[in-house]
């Protein structure tokens, strides 16, 4: 058997390759040949990038109609190029458009796909194995039968990006790209200004939920964050409530984190909430009942109100 083709979907931000692809090149170069495929305008800057992660080729078509409309030509061509070239494994990251992609490929090619992985490798014996948390404590090793190519999504930060060095040969992509797909136009897209870090890049999240009682308690969140060089988090709780954004909400149907700090402020620890931050170093927990489930996974447990408590908190490392 030559070396196993693994591929990594990779998806732009502005003139970058999006830091979860990155990630990726990382499992993609330990399985095999690392390729990336990467569908719309990038300027050398992005290519170098991908090569730098460690991918040896770039399969990569330039025309905008591919940023302009929503996935369906995207995925048109991806599975043009994979009925083609037959890769082993195919990596995509946890994003929403990359969502999209990979179940629009699971109809078109009838395979089966593998989603939320926090690990992917291979047995001794060649069959694929990929690790998927199935609640806030257990994890699932899952396979997939029959022939590849095999479809993984990986979760934020499973991997961490490295720059290798190296150099890709850059394929152009020769599919054409068909009218028929282009129904879905972009029309506007509009960033959300976010203050702080970015909770996918942030080494500390101070995160609240409803025990913060109101919204504008939320502001004694930021106080601390602030004093930490951190950013704020959420539960779904609030977010539904409409006190924050929902750019704050962290867990199954938010983002993922995996700070080295995690401090949740009046937040019960429902499972939906932990699966998105069961991968932070060290957690600590503010919650006025000695029995919420927060606890179970706290380093930390402070039992009273998250009110009197983080005020003091804040001051004290101010102080500092
Ligand atoms: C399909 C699905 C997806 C979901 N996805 C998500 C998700 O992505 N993220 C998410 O967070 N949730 C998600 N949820 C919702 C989740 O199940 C919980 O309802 C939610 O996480 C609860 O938020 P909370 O902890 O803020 O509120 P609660 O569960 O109401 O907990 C509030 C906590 O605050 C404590 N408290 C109250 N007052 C104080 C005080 N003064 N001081 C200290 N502590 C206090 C209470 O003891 C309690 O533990 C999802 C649910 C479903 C069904």
């Amino acid at each position: 058997m030559g070396e196993r083709r693994v591929w990594v979907w990779t998806e732009t931000a502005g003139d970058t390759p999006h830091r979860l692809s990155l990630e990726l090149l990382t499992p993609a170069r330990a399985l095999g040949r690392a390729e990336a495929v990467l569908l719309g305008p990038a300027g050398e800057s992005a290519l170098q990038k991908l090569a730098e992660h460690g991918a040896t080729i770039i399969h990569h078509a330039d025309d905008p109609r591919y940023t302009q409309y929503l996935v369906e030509p995207q995925v048109a061509t991806l599975s043009a190029l994979i009925e083609a070239e037959r890769p082993d494994l195919l990596l995509f990251p946890s994003t929403p458009g990359a969502r999209d992609v990979l179940a629009r490929l699971v109809g078109r090619l009838g395979v089966g796909a593998i989603a939320n992985a926090v690990a992917v490798d291979y047995d001794p014996s060649g069959r694929l194995l990929a690790t998927v948390p199935c609640g806030a404590e257990t994890l699932a090793t899952v396979t997939l039968e029959g022939p590849p190519p095999y479809l993984v999504q990986i979760r934020p930060k499973a991997y961490a990006a490295e720059a290798v060095g190296g150099e890709a040969e850059v394929r152009m992509v020769s599919v054409p790209l068909d009218e028929a797909n282009c129904r879905v136009r972009v029309i506007e897209t509009v960033e959300q200004p976010a203050a702080g870090p970015n909770l996918e890049d942030a080494n500390v999240i101070v995160a609240g939920g409803r025990g913060l009682g109101r919204p504008e308690n939320f502001r004694l969140l930021e106080e601390l964050a602030n004093a930490l060089g951190g950013a704020v988090g959420a539960s779904r709780a609030v977010v539904d409530a409409g006190w924050v954004p929902y750019s704050y909400q962290v867990g199954q149907t938010g983002r993922t984190v995996k700070p080295t700090l995690y401090i949740a402020c009046g937040i019960s620890g429902a499972i939906q909430h932990v699966a998105g931050m069961r991968g932070s170093r060290y957690v600590i927990a503010i919650n006025r009942d000695p029995d919420a489930p927060i606890f179970e996974l706290a380093d930390l447990g402070v039992v009273g109100d998250v009110l009197t408590i983080v005020p003091k908190l804040t001051e004290r490392i101010a102080a500092r």
